[in-house]
Formats: C-alpha cells, sequence, structure tokens
C-alpha cells in the first residue's frame, strides 16, 4: 500500500507506509522512545477499513477519556474518522496501525489545566520511576534512620516476584490538531489552546478496561493509603484516608477504609464490592428478581474473593510495602532533613512522590458474567492512574496532614465515623 496523510506528507511515498513531514519526525522524537504512534485524520485515498472514530467516554480531575471504534459502513456520513501511524523512530519509518490493534484501547488526554502533568510526563514518569517497583527484585533506595536519629539511606529489596502484567501499558501517540479539534467537540472539559504552544499534543493509549454493558462490570478501587501516616498521633482512632474522610467528607455511600479493603476477609470486603456491582448493575438490589440478584451476588462474591484472598490481596500488599518503605517518616518530617546531604534530600523527595502515586492510583477489577452468573476465569485486572506527582504538591501535602492533626480528625470521636478498620478494633 502507498500512502500520504493529509498535512502531514512530503513527496517521498515508500510502499506500505504513511509519509510524515520533517517537522512530525521532530515531535516525535520528543517522547524519547523508539517507537510511538501518531494519530492523523484520514486522507480520502486511504483505505476506510484502517480508519477509527472517538467517542467521549469519562472523565477525571485532569484526563478525558475516549473509546476507539472501529470503521463501519454502517455510521452515519458526518462520523470524522482518523488514522493511527506507527512511527519507528530509527528508520523514519511509519506504517497505518491495524484497527484490531485500537479498538481493545481507550485514549486518555490530558485537559489541559494547571498543575497537572502533559500525558508525555505521564508516560516518561511511568517507565522511568513507577513500573520499576513492580519488577522482581526491585532495589529502593530508602530514607531511613539511624538509631541517633539521623537520616541516611538504605537500600531495601522487593520481593521476587514480577508484577509489571498487571500495570496498564501507557503507550504514546502524538496527536494532529484535527484529531485535538474532534475530541474538543465531543468533551467541552478539554481546554482550547491559547496559540501559545510549541510542541504537538500528545495522548495514551491504554488498555480498555470499562464494562461491556450485559457482558462485564467494572469495579474500580482506589487504594489510598494502605497504611498508617508515619505522623499519626500513638492515640489516633483512625487511618490517614480515614481521618481525611472526617475532616472532608467525599462520597460517603461508596467510601471504603483502604485497611479493611487490605486486610479484611472476604465477608468485610463484601458490603462494600456489592453497593459497587449493584450501582454497575444498574439496579437495586433489593427491587429486583431472583436471577439478576443471584447474578449480582455471584459477581460481588467472585471480586470480594479475588481481592480478599486472591491476586487482588497480593498485589494491595505489594502497594502496602512500596508505600510504606517509600514513605517512612512522613512529609512533616523533611524540614528536619534541611541539612542532610543534598542526596538523602533528593531521595526523601523523590520517594514521597512515588508513595503519593501509589497512593492515588486506580486498580480495575473487570469481571465477565452471563445469565448464569460470573464466567469462570475472566477477571482483569490492572493498576491505572500512576500519574508521578510532581513536587509541587509536597507542600500542599504537608499542609493536609498538618490540618488533619490540628483538627483532631485522627483522634476525634464523631457520629459520622467513616468505618475505620483501626475503630472497629479499638472499640
Ligand atoms: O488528597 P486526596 O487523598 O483526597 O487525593 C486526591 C484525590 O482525591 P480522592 O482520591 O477523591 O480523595 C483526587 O481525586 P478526585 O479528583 O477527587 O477524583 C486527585 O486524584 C488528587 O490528585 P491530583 O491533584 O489529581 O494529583 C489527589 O490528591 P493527592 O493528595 O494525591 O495529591
Ligand atoms: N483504561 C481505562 N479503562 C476503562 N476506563 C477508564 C480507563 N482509564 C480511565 N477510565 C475511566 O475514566 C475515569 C477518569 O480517568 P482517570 O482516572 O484516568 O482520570 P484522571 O483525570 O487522572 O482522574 P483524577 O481525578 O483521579 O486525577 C476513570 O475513573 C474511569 O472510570
Amino acid at each position: 500500500m502507498e500512502t500520504s496523510t493529509d498535512e502531514t506528507s512530503s513527496a517521498d511515498r515508500i510502499h506500505g507506509t504513511i509519509s510524515l513531514s520533517n517537522d512530525d519526525w521532530a515531535a516525535l522524537t520528543s517522547l524519547k522512545q523508539s517507537r510511538s504512534h501518531y494519530c492523523v485524520a484520514r486522507a480520502s485515498h486511504i483505505p476506510a477499513e484502517l480508519s477509527v472514530s472517538f467517542e467521549y467516554f469519562n472523565q477525571g480531575g485532569a484526563n478525558a477519556i475516549f473509546k476507539i471504534h472501529s470503521w463501519s459502513p454502517s455510521a452515519p456520513t458526518n462520523h470524522q474518522y482518523f488514522l493511527f501511524v506507527d512511527a519507528n523512530i530509527e528508520d523514519l519509518l511509519a506504517t497505518p496501525v491495524r484497527q484490531p490493534k485500537l479498538i481493545d484501547k481507550v485514549l486518555r488526554v490530558n485537559r489541559g489545566l494547571e498543575k497537572t502533568l502533559r500525558s508525555e510526563e505521564v508516560i516518561s514518569g511511568f517507565y522511568d520511576h513507577v513500573r520499576p517497583l513492580f519488577a522482581p527484585k526491585a532495589r529502593l533506595t530508602t530514607v531511613v534512620l539511624t538509631p541517633r536519629a539521623e537520616c541516611t539511606l538504605g537500600p531495601v529489596s522487593m520481593p521476587d516476584l514480577d508484577w509489571r502484567t498487571y500495570l496498564m501499558d501507557h503507550q504514546g501517540v502524538m496527536l494532529h490538531p484535527k484529531v485535538m479539534e474532534d475530541l474538543r467537540s465531543k468533551c467541552d472539559a478539554i481546554c482550547r489552546e491559547d496559540g501559545t504552544q510549541t510542541t504537538k499534543p500528545w495522548g495514551i493509549l491504554l488498555p480498555d478496561l470499562s464494562p461491556q454493558l450485559g457482558s462485564s462490570i467494572t469495579v474500580e478501587v482506589k487504594p489510598k493509603w494502605l497504611s498508617q501516616s508515619p505522623t499519626a498521633p500513638s492515640n489516633a482512632l483512625r487511618c490517614r484516608t480515614c481521618a481525611l474522610q472526617v475532616a472532608k467528607p467525599k462520597d460517603v455511600t461508596k467510601y471504603v477504609c483502604p485497611l479493611k479493603l487490605l486486610g479484611g476477609s472476604r465477608d468485610v470486603v463484601y458490603p462494600w464490592v456489592s453497593g459497587r456491582v449493584a450501582e454497575q448493575l444498574g439496579v437495586d438490589v433489593k427491587s429486583i428478581g431472583p436471577q439478576v440478584q443471584a447474578q449480582a451476588t455471584d459477581i460481588a462474591s467472585h471480586l470480594a474473593k479475588y481481592i480478599s484472598e486472591g491476586h487482588g490481596r497480593d498485589l494491595l500488599r505489594r502497594l502496602e510495602v512500596l508505600q510504606r518503605n517509600l514513605d517512612q517518616q512522613g512529609v512533616l518530617y523533611r524540614k528536619r532533613i534541611m541539612t542532610t546531604s543534598q542526596e538523602t534530600r533528593h531521595a526523601f523527595d523523590h520517594n514521597l512522590r512515588l508513595a503519593m502515586t501509589l497512593r492515588d492510583c486506580s486498580l480495575y477489577l473487570r469481571i465477565g458474567y452471563n445469565s448464569s452468573g460470573v464466567i469462570p476465569g475472566t477477571i482483569d485486572c490492572k493498576l491505572g492512574d500512576l500519574d508521578f506527582k510532581s513536587a509541587d504538591k509536597i507542600e500542599d501535602w504537608a499542609i493536609k496532614e498538618r490540618e488533619l492533626l490540628e483538627s483532631g480528625a485522627y483522634t476525634r470521636r464523631t457520629n459520622d465515623d467513616p468505618g475505620c478498620l483501626i475503630t472497629g478494633r479499638l472499640l
């Protein structure tokens, strides 16, 4: 096949490849990876079967998510179609990506808000700093206190287990202005560019863990703080996440204490999981017929088992060990290490940012079902939203921890207790 893309082409055409301009190649090298994807508008002479369209799916505080659909002859004629190109930077070869490789992925695009990371920063942070933590025998350089309360660096080795397959692969994709125009027209939350941008925008292709109506559901778990804050008072009635929930309650009906998720038995985890399953099935479990009721119970019970006894538990435990080792003193200790070596100060900040990243990620659990209940062996489990936190947030974290301590959020009794595992043990 011989093709070229609108507005990106130079005169040269190579058999089976797409010709990109020198500008495009220069921009594609900015990701510092040997291969990247480029998404462009489909030129009329490119076979329609290679093209895809986007559908808005969801958004968070920083990003918007789009589903990718394959070309269909029956789609409305006003549908905009796009082409993904696989750009091999070393050989300067660009080839169209076939649809099947795309339709099980979502496109995540930064909304362009202040203090949030661009997609290319998320990708490099993920591959350079976050993913290596999940490799077998990963070695951390942690900040530890000597018996004389001095700070020093000490190595910690993780167990010989490889958890990298449980992380979402992050495939960088450079987005042509026409693609951005299409995405913005589908999601107002993406900011308009102010014309000062000198770089091309990037997005990230991630595995699509969204549920399929009638055949699978997806439960999202935010692990948050899986062990107590190092600066929590010794008489704390609750964990760091529950303390914040007392201070600033969010989504009371959906809240669960992270320590319960980590260490709770299937019965402890079940009520929370069951609530999420009912939400997903779009039913009030009490008012539905026995068949759907049995289906919902079966799904919730499988997921609760996976979280409390299966790989879900092991993955949460790995996260807990990482969070605890990467942040042994707590953010408030930072002002006390100002006189230590630059290496120690750097390690302290770097590890704290990693610990906070691992506290704010999301575990996606998707499970397949049919009319008889769960289809065995169909749980997909992936950790996502592993965006390496910026150093700009360190001061905010210190302010938050001080507020929790000063407001008594860890220690005061309240009628709106979020159900912390620690409170339960103390009663
Ligand atoms: O402060 P927290 O623990 O409430 O966590 C924030 C999250 O709140 P939630 O998980 O809903 O409680 C918050 O999530 P939402 O936007 O509320 O969904 C963000 O993830 C925020 O991180 P960032 O500012 O986007 O880097 C998170 O801020 P960081 O503390 O991780 O910087
Ligand atoms: N790979 C995925 N598969 C399925 N759904 C996804 C995927 N990534 C994101 N989503 C959905 O989109 C929502 C928002 O995505 P995401 O958490 O990446 O946004 P964010 O802006 O980083 O969120 P935050 O507010 O935590 O910063 C998620 O809660 C989830 O429902």
